[in-house]
């Protein structure tokens, strides 16, 4: 059973209210001159991740606190429940089963009884398959030419994890491929990119849960009509465009070949499709023995997730941490900073991530919430973000 406790009426609650009134005077450097061995206790390493949550205003008692909180919150039993395809999205009655599209491991994950890893492996062989086709050149273009470029049309979900992944991954670009991305349903983005591509070497990826998300609807359609304008024919279409979604009545009254589908399921949401369909962009830009390799660091995730304890499971003490500052600090927004420059789309990415998935003002026994549910998420490359606010703090002063 998925539980539904509320936070603020927990016991940890009130000792970490209390609890926060002393750490909010504490400062960083006396936290470390009062502890030689802070960043040991408070850092874990993951494969060749190192997470370090030693700079953060807690101690062992308020990590202790927020554990406590956890299991208050029947934590476990959630994460359980959800592994377990429990139909833990309450509202759209679903299944939240991300984890599965990235189930390496061989063993079923039933969901109203059924295996769905068969349909999983399917698509994924799929997608395979379309890969080795366009890399090899045996997939043609309508003049007999191979596929260059690659044309995902998407919006959020269907749009920001591929092109973070894409940039992040960068150095492993197959050699030939030319990927873009359109999202915006200002025409200027899909005209800037229909500049760059030829018609007859261009595969469109029309990438779309619902297949029904009126900006990605439009720039499909003026992806077509400048399809047969510059050369296509309505036969053509067959090898020029393909579909990601669940819709599959919808793609085919687009006109697209049901060969050329390539099916997820409602029990993904849309911010964690990257690992489903929604990622053949990735698999044609990276090359799809590498997109296995992104499948696989995510089920290594997923795992330790799943296995380790809470005092050594690094997304519960982030969760918690970010928890602490939002609810206890007052604290209304997250920046992400990263320094590394392919990862400079992460922000956006994770900024639907988090808050999709955790800004709500209703709980899950349907009152409104009186506890901060997520933060504000913003950032952009480190350096990038602090050059911008030393130079307004320097126009504030000024
Ligand atoms: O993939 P689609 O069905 O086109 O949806 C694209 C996006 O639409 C909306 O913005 C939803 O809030 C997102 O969760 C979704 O990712």
């Amino acid at each position: 059973m998925f539980p539904s406790v509320q936070p603020d009426a927990t016991e940890a609650w009130q000792d970490l209210l209390a609890h926060a009134g002393m750490m909010g005077i504490s400062q960083m450097r006396d936290l470390f001159a009062e502890d030689p061995d802070r960043f040991r206790k408070f850092s874990l390493q993951l494969e060749d991740i190192l997470f370090d949550y030693s700079k953060n205003i807690i101690t062992e008692g308020t990590m202790q606190l927020l554990q406590e909180l956890a299991a208050e919150c029947k934590v476990e039993e959630a994460r359980k429940a959800m592994f377990a395809g429990e139909k833990i999205n309450a509202t759209e009655n679903r299944a939240v089963l991300h984890t599965a599209l990235r189930n390496l491991s061989g063993t079923p994950v039933l969901l109203d009884g059924k295996d769905v890893m068969p349909e999983v492996n399917a698509v994924l062989a799929q997608m395979e398959d379309c890969c080795r086709r366009i890399h090899s050149g045996e997939w043609k273009g309508f003049s007999g030419k191979k596929i260059k470029y690659i044309v995902n049309i998407g919006i959020g979900g269907s749009d920001l994890g591929p092109v973070m992944v894409t940039e992040a991954l960068k150095p492993y670009w197959v050699e030939g491929i030319q990927p873009y991305f359109v999202s915006n349903v200002d025409g200027t983005h899909i005209v800037e990119a229909l500049k760059k591509v030829k018609a007859d070497e261009t595969l469109f990826l029309i990438a779309s849960k619902t297949f029904t998300t009126q900006e990605t609807m439009t720039n499909a359609h003026t992806a077509r009509e400048w399809f047969l304008a510059n050369g296509g024919s309505e036969k053509g279409i067959a090898l020029h465009f393909a579909a990601l979604s669940t819709n599959e009545k919808a793609v085919t009254a687009f006109g697209i070949d049901p060969k050329n589908m390539f099916a997820f399921w409602d029990w993904v949401g849309g911010r964690y499709s990257l690992w489903s369909a929604i990622g053949l962009s990735i698999a044609l830009t990276v090359g799809y023995a590498n997109f296995r390799e992104l499948l696989g660091g995510a089920h290594a995730a997923d795992l330790h997730f799943q296995q380790a304890p809470a005092e050594e499971n690094i997304p519960l003490i982030m969760a918690l941490i970010g928890l602490w500052y939002g609810n206890f600090f007052d604290t209304a927004s997250e920046a992400i900073l990263p320094y590394d420059q392919y990862m400079h789309r992460f922000a956006a990415y994770f900024q639907q991530g988090n808050m999709e998935s955790n800004g709500k003002y209703v709980a899950r026994n349907g009152q409104s919430v009186e506890w901060q549910t997520g933060p504000i998420v913003w950032g952009s490359p480190a350096p990038t973000a602090s050059t911008r606010s030393t130079s307004s703090s320097t126009r504030a002063r000024s």
